[in-house]
């Protein structure tokens, strides 16, 4: 019978028929085979995406209870043995060697040898010129063997887990308690599990959750990991433990093949921009392994306990919804009227606009017709309603953006640059959804390069990856006229940060990685804070401009003093010494210049100590016409208060800067 259908089946044929075999497959296993759409792409892409996913949940956790966040990242290098250990498998030594990717024959090593004893010789040539080393050498010495064994683990002081619920958030792929209308950094109940899913691709290895809610004397401890073909939780343990010391948070543990080498920059720029964007945060990062000089601690100070305000959950706008989710928010209603469920189940609805909406949408509706008696059509009559009647737009009270203080101080701690200026825009809307852009533009400081230097945030994330295409980096590109502004976008160091929240980020893709550039309504809300900014700048980079070239001026006088003294002085010498005839000419008050010249009244020094006096009361009164022009006069000054350790000392100490004076004085009634 086989060998029959074999003959008779055209050769697609055999293929289509297995195809068309029906088959399902949980979200877990949709995930673990397609990892990369939630930014697992490789090992080191992988150890980024989990020191993310642990730190934004961490971050989360904290802020819900509007809890000061305390984050604590560390990531363990775990060697072969230690890792074969764990699991209690043998170490085994190789005896086959040409089995191998790394076997290198004789020849091939003798050959390697050489090239890189001939490399050396050159790079210590170069050293010893004092030229910078390439790159490109240390680029050839890579090989492809850098993946690792790696415990990452993420401490919180958050809200913890209640201890039945723990398996189910960690454990089974899309599920979470951020799927509410609200502004969260997490939404799709996915990245922690693919962290697990990751763990068990890579090592095997379960992960291990401690957590403790708030107010609760035992710590849960649970290691679990993933069925992937049932999405479903597996436990392998699951206790509670004394906590003693009342401690709540969560502290999860995940041991992964990762890449360190490779992605290490980029997960000490992610935590360095998030440490931009929340500055209200303690963060400390570490890499440990077994090595000591390849450890590393990095601790981003808090520096200031100003935290924004939690997000809020909001309710739904008429025009951010659609056929399937008003029959979710049917059936999951409190309310009993159609009236009712319009009025409070929707913003931006009043009960006399749901009447008029009512009577707009015919006959068969009634206010206080039941909301649950909704039928198929009913409730296609509501949605094209909704799509086609005009509402008050949703407000952005619900949304919380990091505010102008906490992103200026983040810029400024991370950055020290020069100049910051920054703006938060008024709330504005896309699709229903409200949204606020706030951006800070800075020039020069610590580790900027010359050019735009971009910083994303969505929802308060950093945006590490897939910079091209998004909204902020085309605007910051090319709509942004950059010299308007007196900003030499390709010298000066220039960074742009704009950071956008709303209820619903429109994130191309599920990595979580860049905004498109397409919703105009996001575009020109980000192109108009840069342009604010911009707009704060120049006036500033006008005023330095001009108090440089003041500067600069009497600098240039200053210069030629001593020069202009001596000459003076030797002119007058010169005069003296002349035969009275001549001197006669020079009138009376030669005479009492050759007087003071000669009781030594006047020397080279008092000359140039005049010159030097007059140059600065040249620049001081320049100083005030220019004030008093840019409106910088009196009413600038302002008083601030400081108490005096000590109230016995009097002293009067002046700051000068080009554009301000900072006096410090003490006593009462100056
Ligand atoms: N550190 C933590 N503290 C408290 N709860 C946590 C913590 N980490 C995760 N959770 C809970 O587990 C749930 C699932 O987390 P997970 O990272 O899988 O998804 P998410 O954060 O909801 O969404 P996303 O996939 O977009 O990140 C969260 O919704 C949260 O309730």
């Amino acid at each position: 019978m086989e060998g029959e259908s074999k003959t008779k089946a055209k050769p697609g044929k055999v293929g289509s028929s297995r195809e068309a075999s029906l088959k399902q497959k949980s979200p877990a296993e949709f995930f673990s085979e397609n990892k990369n759409i939630a930014g697992f792409d490789n090992p080191g892409k992988s150890l980024y995406t989990t020191v993310r996913e642990l730190v934004e949940n961490a971050l989360d956790s904290a802020e819900s209870i509007s809890e000061l966040p305390v984050v604590e990242v560390t990531i363990e290098e775990i060697s072969r043995s230690k890792f074969n250990n764990l699991i209690g498998l043998i170490e085994r030594d190789r005896i086959d060697t040409a089995l191998y990717d790394d076997y290198e024959t004789e020849k091939a090593r003798e050959k390697r040898l050489a090239k890189e004893a001939k490399e050396q010789e050159k790079q210590a040539k170069i050293a010893a010129s004092g030229k910078k080393i390439k790159e490109v050498a240390k680029k050839a010495a890579k090989s492809r063997g850098e993946s690792a064994f790696l415990k990452v683990t993420c401490k919180d002081n958050g809200k913890g887990m209640a201890h039945d619920d723990i398996p189910n958030m960690l454990g089974r792929v899309l599920s979470g308690t951020k799927y509410g209308l609200k502004q969260t950094r997490g939404k799709f109940g996915l990245g922690a599990k693919m962290a697990l899913i990751w763990a068990k691709m890579s090592t095997g290895l379960p992960i291990d959750v401690t957590a403790a809610t708030v107010g609760q004397d035992f710590c849960s401890h649970c290691i679990l990991d993933i069925d992937i073909n049932k999405n479903i939780p597996h436990v392998h343990l699951h206790e509670k433990q004394e906590n003693s010391s009342k401690w709540h948070g969560a502290e999860i543990q995940v041991t992964i093949e990762g890449n360190w080498t490779t992605y290490r920059s980029k997960i000490i720029s992610y935590m360095r921009q998030m440490a931009v964007i929340t500055p209200y945060a303690e963060f400390l990062f570490k890499y440990v392994t077994e090595s000591q000089d390849k450890n590393m601690t990095i601790r981003f100070r808090r520096r200031t306990d100003v935290m924004p305000p939690a997000p809020a959950e909001t309710k739904y706008h008429p025009s951010a919804v659609d056929l399937l989710l008003i029959k979710r928010l049917i059936a999951e209603t409190s309310k009993q009227t159609l009236v009712q469920f319009l009025q409070h189940d929707f913003t931006s609805i009043s009960k006399s606009h749901a009447e008029r909406l009512i009577g707009e949408m015919g006959s068969e509706f009634s206010p206080k017709m039941a909301v649950k008696s909704l039928t198929d059509q009913h409730i296609v009559r509501i949605h094209q309603l909704f799509r086609q009647a005009k509402f008050d737009e949703p407000s952005g009270e619900c949304l919380s953006p990091a505010g102008e203080y906490n992103l200026r101080l983040g810029i400024i701690k991370e950055l020290h640059p020069d100049m910051v200026a920054t703006h938060e825009g008024s709330p504005q809307v896309f699709e229903g959804h409200p949204f606020i852009v706030e951006a800070g533009v800075s020039i020069g400081g610590r580790d900027v390069k010359p050019g735009l230097n971009i910083f994303r945030f969505a929802n308060r994330i950093p945006l590490l990856f897939e910079q091209g295409g998004d909204v902020v980096t085309r605007t910051a590109m090319k709509r942004i006229n950059w010299n308007n502004y007196k900003i030499k976008e390709n010298q000066d160091k220039v960074g742009v940060f704009v950071s956008i929240v709303s209820t619903k980020i429109p994130f191309k893709g599920t990595g979580k990685e860049y905004i498109g550039d397409d919703i105009e309504e996001i575009a020109s809300a980000v192109k108009s804070a840069i342009q604010q900014c911009c707009g704060q700048l120049k006036a500033k980079i006008i005023r330095q401009q001009a108090a440089w070239d003041k500067q600069e001026r009497k600098r240039t006088l200053a210069k030629y003093i001593p020069g202009v003294s001596r000459a003076l002085y030797d002119t007058l010498l010169t005069m003296i010494e002349n035969d009275q005839s001549k001197r006669r000419k020079y009138g009376e008050e030669f005479d009492e210049l050759v007087q003071k010249v000669s009781s030594h009244e006047i020397t080279e020094a008092t000359i140039k100590q005049k010159l030097t006096q007059h140059v600065d009361q040249m620049d001081m009164e320049m100083a005030l016409e220019y004030a008093t022009q840019s409106g910088m006069v009196e009413a600038a000054r302002e008083a601030v208060f400081l108490n005096c350790l000590d109230d016995k000392q009097t002293f009067v100490v002046d700051l000068k800067s080009p554009v301000c004076v900072f006096r410090l004085f003490s006593g009462f009634g100056v």
